[in-house]
């Protein structure tokens, strides 16, 4: 595995937060970015905890760094931060930067099964696997075998479906702000699944929460999700959030596993984003530091 490289450094809240590069495999070796905070309880001989945070559609790694409000609780938690970015970059693809909602600003965090995407719109495996080895691989001290995983919208259905289908064993909580949570239902997923797999809308059941929730009976989950009531995407049908909570309720899971809170007067912004993250950081950590 290549060495990361890295491209700045901030202090922030006693911590640092530092932006690494490095070739990705999963992404067909084009340059990867990422953001990783440390708090300053971090060390080899006491490695901290670790929450991945997924970005929506358009994001980068910056964009939840910058605004997300997650360091302060991180910090006092002792948790590390992982930002990845949200696709591949300069695939050369074409038709990869016409619109918001596919291609460059927006992998979905599958692996696409259908050319030309397959071969570098990989983010499953490069969040899953690639992510966690690089860093493994730099001695960063944070222990990966106990993580978790949080994200927003395009990010939320990734968070969620990246827990259900890893189980607890990769990741002890998921929890996500206003999520697509049933994205073989809404026209966000139908577009990606249709673009990035062979199997168009049937193969994306595979990476759909409000799917994939329903195989869980019997299994014991840690999931959180806040959306808010005043969010044009959630107004427009793209996120679903009551079907995802139906399907948690028919497969048995109450509101201690899984609770769906519905925020009044909240948009799909970071504004919303900042105002709950603090809690949502938190709330990991019951799970990470138990
Ligand atoms: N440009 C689009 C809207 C794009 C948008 O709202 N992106 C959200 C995530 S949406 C779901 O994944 C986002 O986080 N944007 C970045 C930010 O910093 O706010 C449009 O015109 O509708």
């Amino acid at each position: 595995m290549p060495a990361l490289q890295q491209k700045s450094a901030n202090k922030v809240f006693n911590g640092t937060l530092t932006k690494y590069s490095f070739p990705s495999s999963a992404l067909g070796n084009l340059e990867a970015n990422l953001n990783v905070f440390l708090p300053s309880s971090a060390s080899s001989s006491s490695p901290a905890p670790v929450l991945y945070y997924l970005s929506g559609l358009t994001c980068t790694e910056d964009n939840a760094a910058q605004k997300g409000n997650f360091f302060e609780a991180a910090a006092k938690e002792g948790i590390a931060l992982v930002f990845p970015d949200t696709s591949p970059r300069g695939a050369k693809i074409e038709g990869e930067d016409e619109s918001y909602d596919f291609g460059s600003g927006a992998g979905f965090y599958i692996d696409a099964t259908k050319d030309p995407w397959s071969k570098h719109y990989k983010m499953y495996t490069h969040i899953v696997s690639e992510i966690p080895a690089a860093l493994q691989e730099a001695k960063l001290p944070i222990d990966f075998s106990c993580a978790s995983i949080t994200g927003h919208s395009m990010g939320g259905h990734g968070a969620l479906t990246l827990y259900l289908k890893e189980g607890d064993k990769k990741y002890k909580s998921a929890s996500a702000f206003s999520p697509i949570c049933h994205p073989t239902a809404c026209p966000w997923g139908d577009k990606a699944f249709k673009g990035y797999l062979e199997g168009g809308v049937e193969e994306g059941k595979k990476h759909d929460a409000t799917e994939l929730i329903a195989g869980t009976k019997g299994k014991k989950l840690n999931i959180l999700i806040d959306s808010g009531l005043g969010d044009n995407f959630y107004q427009q049908k793209q996120l679903l959030p009551e079907d995802f909570e139906a399907a948690a309720r028919k497969a048995g899971h109450g509101e201690d596993e899984v609770q769906v809170r519905l925020q009044d007067g909240y948009d799909h912004s970071y504004f919303f984003i900042s105002t709950y993250a603090p809690e949502h950081v938190r709330w990991h950590a019951k799970f990470l530091k138990n």
